[in-house]
């Protein structure tokens, strides 16, 4: 079964209103794979998500960064599922390695926090991966395994959810995963997700790798038979992005 080839941009905190319009144009001149072969969405900062919106080509799509986990209310500074749905965000990006370390998110809440967005219709992207520790020490499997069984208690409808699998030794360190390593936790990850989910999920859901990608290194991984796309930084706020969609042509071939 074909999985649609994916590619993320996160822009993290990063943007002026010149730089957003900036990108935008680039990205809305680009010519690239049609969107039966590639599904393309572009992460703002909160504030620019309607803006990005408003300017962005018809066959992009945009996601937020994060999202309240729970019903909005008395929750100063946070901005809930509803809202991104009342202003017609159709993608969130949640769990990100960042967030998980600099703001303490844990495995529980990101499971809570992804199933409660699911929940208000939303698509996730859900963000797991372990750090060079981990790595080193052998236990990037179980890691991983642990972030996904936290959201699996919590989702019975896998339909809208993207695994983004992002190494945290290889997000901003340009330090790329090699595509074999990538393909390794894709691979197991899936297994992950056959074992402990279901067949059909597992041969269905679309496991994304982010981590220092960019246009010279993404054909490769993209011709990774477990790697269905990107999550991207950096790289996302650069000309550059458009060559990382345009490596969805690497499935085709
Ligand atoms: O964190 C990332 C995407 O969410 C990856 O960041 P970089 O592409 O800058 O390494």
């Amino acid at each position: 079964m074909a999985r649609k080839f994916f590619v993320g941009g996160n822009w993290k905190c990063n943007g002026t209103t010149e730089e957003v319009k900036k990108i935008v144009t680039t990205l809305n001149e680009a010519e690239v794979p049609s969107e039966d072969v590639v599904e393309v969405v572009v992460s703002p900062p909160f504030v620019f998500l309607p803006f990005v919106k408003s300017l962005l080509r018809p066959d992009f799509h945009v996601a937020a960064q994060n999202c309240w986990v729970r019903k909005g209310g008395a929750f100063t500074g946070e901005v809930s599922a509803e809202m991104l749905v009342n202003l017609g965000i159709p993608w969130v990006i949640l769990g990100h390695s960042e967030r998980r370390a600099l703001l303490n998110e844990s495995n529980e809440f990101v499971g809570d926090k992804v199933a409660y967005a699911l929940s208000q219709g939303l698509k996730v992207i859900a963000c797991i991966g372990e750090t060079l520790e981990q790595r080193e020490s052998g236990s990037t499997m179980a890691v991983v395994a642990a972030q996904t069984k936290a959201i699996a208690e919590k989702v019975t409808n896998w339909d809208n959810v993207v695994l983004a699998y992002e190494p945290v030794w290889a997000i901003g360190t340009g330090k790329v995963a090699t595509p074999a390593q990538a393909q390794e936790v894709h691979c197991e990850l899936r297994k992950w997700v056959h074992d402990n989910v279901g067949a059909e999920v597992a041969a269905k859901v679309r496991i994304i790798y982010g981590g220092s990608v960019n246009g010279a290194n993404c054909k490769e991984l993209a011709g990774q038979p477990d790697v269905d796309g990107f999550l991207v930084g950096g790289a996302s706020l650069k000309p550059e992005f458009v060559d990382i969609i345009k490596s969805a042509t690497v499935k085709k071939n």
